[in-house]
C-alpha cells in the first residue's frame, strides 16, 4: 500500500462514521420512568449516602473499580515529540480502545494542558477520586519521573507511567528470551541504549534487575553518549553515565550485543548494525518509525534478532502487551500500587508464555503457519487469547504477596474463568468466522466486482487470506478500479458478456436448458441468459468452477434470490429456503430467523428453519440454544399461531432430541434466565443462554432484526440464506464493505463444510 493511501486510510478511520474511537455506554437499564428514578434522582441518593458513610463503598456502587484514566500532556507523543495535549488525543483514545478490547477495562482519556510538574500533579490528584487506576502516557522526561513519583506517593490507587514500566516489562521479557536464544550470558551482554528518556531509563533499570551489568551499558541521548564528564546531566541520566572512551552512537555500537532504541526514527544505519557482535539483538522501539526499519535490518544481517514497536512485523515489542493486563490484575485485587514485584511477575509470565505452544487461533490471526519460540517469535502476540488469563493472575498474586492488595483473591480458578468471560465480545464470533475461512481459503465469485465497494471487499478477502476471489463484471471497469485501489494481485477476472466467454456461455446455457426445457425456456433463451452475471456465477458454482459466490449488492434481494432458486435450487430435504441474521447484540451473538423469506411459515417450515439455523450456528462455533418465540408461553394461548409453534417444537423434540429448543415463549422469558427459571422450571432452556430466536412469521422476525440494528446498534451478518444446494449467498442492497467481507467469509466457510461432508 502506498504511503499516501495509508495516510488517507488512517485519517478516514478516525473521522468516519463518527469522529474518534471510543464512546460511553450505559451499563444499567434506562428504559422506563422507574429505571430512571433508580439511575438518577431520587434513587441515586442512596448509594451517595452509603459512600459518604464509607468511601470504600464507591467500589461497590460506581464504575470506579474498572475505570482507568489515560492521562497525557502531549509532551512526548510516541516518537513525535512535544505536539501538545490535543494532538495526543488520538493516541490516548487508542490506548482506551486497547484497554477495552484486551482487558475489558473502561477508560476516560484525559489530555491536560499543563507542562509544569506541580500543576500536572495537582490536576491529576484532584480528579483521581473518579478512577480505579491512573495510566500516565507520553509525558516527556525528566518531568515524567517526578510526576509519577509524586502521584504514586500521594495516591492510594495504582499509578503507572506506561512508557516507563509497560515498555520496561515487555522489552525485558523479550530481551530475556532473545538472549536465551543466542545463548549469551545476560550478565556479560554489552547493551547500547539509544534514548535516555522516560522509556529508556526505566527499561534499563529493569534490565539491571534481570542481571545485566551497569559497566556493560552505554546510553546515548540526542547529544551522543552520556559520559561521566558531561555537564548538566539529569540525575536519571547520571545513573547510566559511562567513563568508557566512546562518544558517539556509532562508536558505542561497535561489538555490542544488544541495541535498545527508545529515541526516534531512522537514526541507526546498516553500517552500525554490521559493526555489532555476532547474533546481535536489535530492539528498534521508537514509534511510529523505528530507529532502523525492520526490512533494512534483516536485509543487513542474517544473524540478527530484530524487533520493533510496530504490529506489521514479527516481534512487536510494544507496551500494548502490558498495560491492559497489568491494570487488569491490579484492579482485580484493588492494589494500591504497581510495584517492582508486580512488574517482575509480569516479565516472567510474558517470557514464559512465549515458550508455550501457540494456540492455532493465534497462528490464524497472524497468518502464520506455525509460530514457535525462536528468533522471529520472542514474545507473545497481542491477540493471544491466553494473555488475559495468564498475565493478570500473575500480577494479582504478586500484589497479594507484596502486601499491596486490598481485595485478595482466594479462588484462582474462578478468577481465571471470569477473565475468560471478559474477552467474550460480539466481534469474537466474526473473528472466529474469518479465521475459519483462512484455514482453507476457497474460491469465491464476486458477481458484481465492477462496483468499487464489492471490489474492496474482494481485495480484503484476498489480502487477509480468507478466500480466492474470482471477479465478475465489466473487465475494463474492474481493471481501472483495481488500479485505483492498489489491488495488484493477479486474480481471475471474467466478463460473461464478452466473446472470450462464448464457449462457456454456450456450455452453461445447454446445461441450464436441460433443467428448464419443460419450464418454458428454449436453448437460445438459456444461452442468452448466461450473459447475465448472476446466472453465469450460479452456473460456475453449480459446475464446480468456483466453490462459492456472493451477489446482490446492486440489485434488490428478491430479484437476486430468484435466479439462485432457479439455478442452484434447494438442498436435499429442504422444503423451503429461509434466511437468518446473526445479530451481535450487547447480550452476545444471536441468530434470528426467518428474517427475509417466508411470510407465514407452517409448523413444519418452522421446524426446518430451526434445524437449518441450528446447523449454521454450529458453523459459527456456537452451541445453539433455540427459543421459539410467540406472544404466549407454553400453551397459554390457544390461538392458531401459538399452536403452530408448539407443534414445531414437539416435532423437533421427537425427531431431533440433540437440538436444544423450547417454546412457545415470549421474548422476555426466552432472554431472561431468572424469569424463565421462576415461571417455567421445566423448560429445556433453563440454565442456558438462548442464542437462536425463531419467529412465528416474517413480520415479527424482520421487524425485530431491523429494530435491533437501529436501536441497539447491533452489528448484523446476513441475511444468510439457509437451504441452497450450493454455497451461494445474497447480500443486502448497498451492503457495506465490512458486511460483504463477513458474508464472503460465511460463503467460504459454508463451502469448506460442504466439502468436508463430501469427503
Ligand atoms: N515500543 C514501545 O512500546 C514504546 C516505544 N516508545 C518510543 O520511545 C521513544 C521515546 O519515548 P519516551 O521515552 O516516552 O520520550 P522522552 O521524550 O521521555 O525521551 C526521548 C529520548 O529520546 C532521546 N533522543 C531524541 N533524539 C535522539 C537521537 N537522535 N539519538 C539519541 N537519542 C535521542 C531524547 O534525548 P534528550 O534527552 O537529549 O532530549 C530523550 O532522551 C519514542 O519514539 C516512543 O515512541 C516509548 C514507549 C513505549
Ligand atoms: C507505544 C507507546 O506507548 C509509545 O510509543 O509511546
Ligand atoms: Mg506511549
Amino acid at each position: 500500500m502506498s504511503e499516501s493511501r495509508k495516510r488517507h486510510e488512517a485519517l478516514l478511520y478516525h473521522a468516519k462514521p463518527k469522529p474518534g474511537k471510543i464512546a460511553v455506554v450505559p451499563t444499567k437499564k434506562y428504559a422506563t420512568q422507574h429505571d430512571l428514578s433508580l439511575a438518577y434522582s431520587p434513587g441515586v441518593a442512596e448509594p451517595c449516602l452509603e459512600i459518604a458513610k464509607d468511601k470504600n463503598n464507591v467500589y461497590k456502587y460506581t464504575a470506579k473499580g474498572n475505570l482507568v484514566a489515560v492521562i497525557s500532556n502531549g509532551t512526548a507523543v510516541l516518537g513525535l515529540g512535544d505536539i501538545g495535549p490535543e494532538a495526543s488525543k488520538p493516541v490516548m483514545e487508542g490506548k482506551g480502545l486497547l484497554f477495552k478490547i484486551f482487558a475489558d477495562i473502561d477508560v476516560f482519556d484525559i489530555e491536560i494542558d499543563a507542562t509544569d510538574v506541580d500543576k500536572f500533579v495537582e490536576t491529576v490528584k484532584a480528579i483521581s477520586p473518579t478512577f480505579g487506576g491512573i495510566n500516565l502516557e507520553d509525558i516527556k522526561a525528566p518531568e515524567a519521573f517526578e510526576i509519577e513519583r509524586r502521584l504514586k506517593e500521594e495516591l492510594d490507587i495504582p499509578v503507572m507511567h506506561d512508557d516507563q514500566h509497560g515498555t520496561a516489562i515487555i522489552s525485558a521479557a523479550a530481551l530475556k528470551n532473545a538472549v536465551e536464544i543466542i545463548e549469551k550470558d545476560f550478565s556479560k551482554i554489552k547493551i547500547v541504549v539509544n534514548g535516555a528518556g522516560a522509556a529508556a531509563i526505566s527499561c534499563t533499570r529493569l534490565y539491571l534487575r534481570l542481571g545485566a551489568k551497569k559497566e556493560n551499558i552505554v546510553m546515548c541521548d540526542s547529544k551522543g553518549v552520556i559520559r561521566k564528564d558531561r555537564d548538566n546531566l539529569t540525575s536519571q541520566k547520571a545513573e547510566f553515565a559511562t567513563d568508557l572512551d566512546v562518544h558517539t552512537l556509532e562508536e558505542a555500537m561497535q561489538n555490542s550485543d544488544v541495541f535498545i532504541g527508545l529515541s526516534k526514527g531512522n537514526v541507526v544505519s546498516p553500517e552500525m548494525l554490521l559493526s555489532m557482535a555476532k547474533d546481535p539483538v536489535v530492539f528498534a522501539m521508537a514509534n511510529p518509525e523505528p530507529e532502523i526499519s525492520y526490512d533494512l535490518a534483516i536485509a543487513t544481517r542474517k544473524d540478527i534478532i530484530m524487533a520493533t514497536g510496530r504490529s506489521d512485523h514479527p516481534n512487536q515489542v510494544n507496551n500494548v502487551l502490558g498495560f491492559p493486563f497489568i491494570f487488569r490484575g491490579a484492579l482485580d485485587v484493588r492494589a494500591t500500587k504497581i510495584n517492582e514485584e508486580m512488574k517482575m511477575a509480569a516479565v516472567l509470565a510474558l517470557a514464559d508464555l512465549a515458550k508455550k505452544s501457540v494456540p492455532e487461533q493465534v497462528n490464524i490471526v497472524y497468518d502464520e503457519v506455525s509460530l514457535s519460540f525462536g528468533k522471529e517469535y520472542i514474545i507473545p502476540k497481542p491477540f493471544d487469547p491466553r494473555l488475559i488469563y495468564e498475565i493478570p493472575p500473575a500480577i494479582a498474586k504478586a500484589a497479594m504477596e507484596s502486601g499491596v492488595a486490598k481485595e485478595p483473591i482466594d479462588d484462582w480458578d474462578k478468577y481465571r474463568e471470569s477473565l475468560m468471560d471478559r474477552s467474550g465480545t460480539g466481534s469474537k464470533e466474526i473473528r472466529l468466522l474469518h479465521n475459519r475461512a483462512k484455514r482453507d481459503p476457497r474460491t469465491i465469485v464476486f458477481a458484481e466486482a465492477d462496483h468499487l465497494d464489492v471490489l474492496k471487499a474482494a481485495q480484503r478477502v484476498y489480502e487477509e487470506g480468507m478466500g480466492k476471489p474470482i471477479l465478475l463484471g465489466r473487465k475494463e471497469v474492474i481493471l481501472e478500479l483495481k488500479e485505483e485501489l492498489g489491488f495488484e494481485a493477479d486474480v481471475p477476472i471474467i466478463d460473461p458478456k464478452t466473446d472470450e466467454e462464448a464457449e462457456r456461455r454456450d456450455r452453461f446455457g445447454e446445461i441450464y436448458w436441460k433443467t428448464r426445457q419443460r419450464k418454458g425456456i428454449n436453448l437460445f433463451q438459456a444461452k442468452k441468459l448466461m450473459r447475465e452475471r448472476n446466472y453465469f456465477a450460479a452456473m460456475m458454482v453449480n459446475e464446480g468452477e468456483a466453490d462459492s459466490l456472493i451477489t446482490g449488492y446492486s440489485r434488490p434481494y428478491r430479484t437476486v434470490v430468484k435466479p439462485m432458486m432457479e439455478l442452484i435450487g434447494k438442498d436435499r430435504g429442504v422444503t423451503r429456503i429461509a434466511a437468518t441474521n446473526l445479530m451481535l447484540t450487547k447480550q452476545g451473538p444471536m441468530f434470528l430467523a426467518d428474517t427475509t423469506i417466508n411470510i407465514n411459515p407452517t409448523a413444519k417450515d418452522l421446524a426446518k428453519i430451526s434445524q437449518m439455523t441450528y446447523q449454521l450456528a454450529k458453523m459459527f462455533g456456537m452451541k445453539p440454544n433455540i427459543a421459539m418465540l410467540s406472544f404466549s408461553n407454553f400453551g397459554s394461548s390457544k390461538s392458531e399461531s401459538s399452536k403452530k409453534i408448539s407443534e414445531a417444537v414437539s416435532y423437533i423434540h421427537r425427531n431431533f432430541p440433540q437440538v436444544n429448543i423450547d417454546g412457545e415463549l415470549q421474548a422476555d422469558f426466552a432472554l431472561n434466565p431468572e424469569m424463565l427459571a421462576k415461571e417455567f422450571p421445566f423448560s429445556k432452556l433453563n440454565g442456558k443462554k438462548v442464542n437462536v430466536l425463531i419467529f412465528p412469521n416474517l413480520e415479527s422476525a424482520n421487524i425485530t432484526y431491523k429494530l435491533l440494528k437501529q436501536v441497539d446498534e447491533a452489528e448484523s451478518v446476513g441475511p444468510i440464506i439457509l437451504g441452497f444446494r450450493k454455497p451461494a449467498h445474497v447480500l443486502q442492497l448497498g451492503a457495506s464493505v465490512d458486511e460483504m467481507v463477513n458474508m464472503a467469509a460465511v460463503a467460504i466457510v459454508d463451502a469448506q463444510q460442504r466439502l468436508k461432508r463430501k469427503k
